[in-house]
């Protein structure tokens, strides 16, 4: 045997013997999680008990994040918690998760990066019938797109929380890479055609006019549906993203064509009921103020007096002649913080109308 030989011998050995010693650990976190099940049922027997608690998972994974000791690197450490916590979750209580879809969409890998592979992920085909799925308690939770970095706010999400009485739950950030995709099968043709989503089309549009200027774009309803496309039709190429490619089977022929290196898409997730502080929390609110002079000074102004750092402000048409315009704001802490109940009841004078969206932890995957 030369030393090499050994040397790997023994290094396989200690291997099989953490990882023996890993799974001991992982069982008895995951039988930790069931007593926690029964727990919550015995408290509340009459009602629906709500196993999945995002306050709690942002900080188990903030924690380990923190403590992580390396080698691997910190958002390793918690993409592996994640899997675990979600396998636990699952013994729980199976998740459904409802997206928009079809399959292979960006959406669907943000559900899976923040919730983990042991949830069932339901695709649907619009914004709105998301969410109508969490609505009706047909999905437990929801995800939908809501602005990214290249092409701002997703209007169709921010409306619909005027008139659905969701709550935002969580939110989840994806770095978009969009890649060239061509059939095997096909590889011999010429491509006169490009099939792709129009925020893809658009984010890829420098990129497009510099290598393939030209060729006929052609805009479909999601990128998977350009893969799906572009894997039948010859002739043709799809710009989507790995999970598009693999479903597929498609095969990369121009890597990472988005023109901001930073193109990320930020997504909420939502649901039902309100989230505990997880001590480093966001809140979303709706606010219709009086077209009257000053009236955005108005509005703003309490949360400067009490320290509160706005994240986002976003001004949408109202949907009724009684608004005569909508704020979206996102702003840093928890509406429990006595600070931002301060604040709320002060807007909440001064406001037509004033909706809560909800507290959620800052996204940390
Ligand atoms: O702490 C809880 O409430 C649990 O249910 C346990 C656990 C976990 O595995 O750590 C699982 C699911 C919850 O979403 C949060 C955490």
């Amino acid at each position: 045997m030369t030393d090499e030989q050994t040397r790997l011998g023994q290094l396989r050995e200690e291997i099989d013997s953490l990882d023996q010693r890993i799974m001991d650990l992982i069982s008895a976190r995951a039988r930790c999680a069931q007593e926690v099940a029964h727990v919550k049922m015995d408290a509340n027997p009459e009602q629906d008990v709500f196993f999945y608690r995002p306050e709690r998972e942002a900080q188990v994974l903030r924690r380990i994040k923190e403590q992580n000791p390396g080698p691997l690197s910190s958002e390793e450490m918690a993409r592996l918690f994640r899997e675990i916590m979600s396998a636990c979750l699952a013994l729980e209580k199976p998740m459904h998760i409802a997206f928009l879809g079809p399959v292979g969409t960006f959406t669907q890998a943000a559900a899976l990066k923040h919730f983990g592979h042991s949830v069932v992920s339901v695709p649907l085909p619009a914004i709105d019938a998301v969410f109508r799925e969490v609505e009706s308690g047909a999905a437990h939770y929801g995800v939908v797109p809501v602005e990214n970095s290249t092409e701002g706010m997703i209007n169709h999400t921010l409306d619909m929380f005027m008139s659905s009485p969701l709550k935002i739950c969580g939110e989840v950030q994806l770095r978009i890479h969009h890649h060239l995709l061509v059939s095997p099968k096909h590889q011999d043709h010429e491509i006169t055609r490009i099939y792709s989503h129009q925020q893809s089309f658009a984010q890829c549009r420098q990129w497009l006019d510099t290598h393939r200027y030209g060729i006929e774009r052609v805009t479909v309803s999601s990128n998977a549906e350009a893969a799906r496309r572009a894997a039948e039709e010859p002739g043709t190429a799809a710009i989507a993203g790995d999970m598009a490619a693999e479903l597929y089977g498609l095969d990369v022929l121009a890597n990472s064509i988005e023109d901001r290196p930073d193109n990320t898409t930020r997504f909420l997730i939502i649901g039902r009921e309100d989230v505990q502080e997880s001590g480093h929390d966001k809140s979303s609110i709706l606010v219709s103020m009086r077209n009257k002079p000053g009236a955005l000074y108005q509005l703003l102004e309490p949360f400067h007096r009490h320290g509160i750092s706005l994240t986002r402000i976003e001004t949408r048409p109202s949907p009724s002649g009684t608004w005569a315009y909508v704020f979206y704001i996102d702003f840093e802490g928890h509406m429990d913080d006595e600070q931002v109940k301060k604040v709320l009841a002060e807007v909440d004078d001064e406001a037509v109308e004033l909706k809560r969206l909800g507290s959620y932890p800052i996204g940390v995957l």
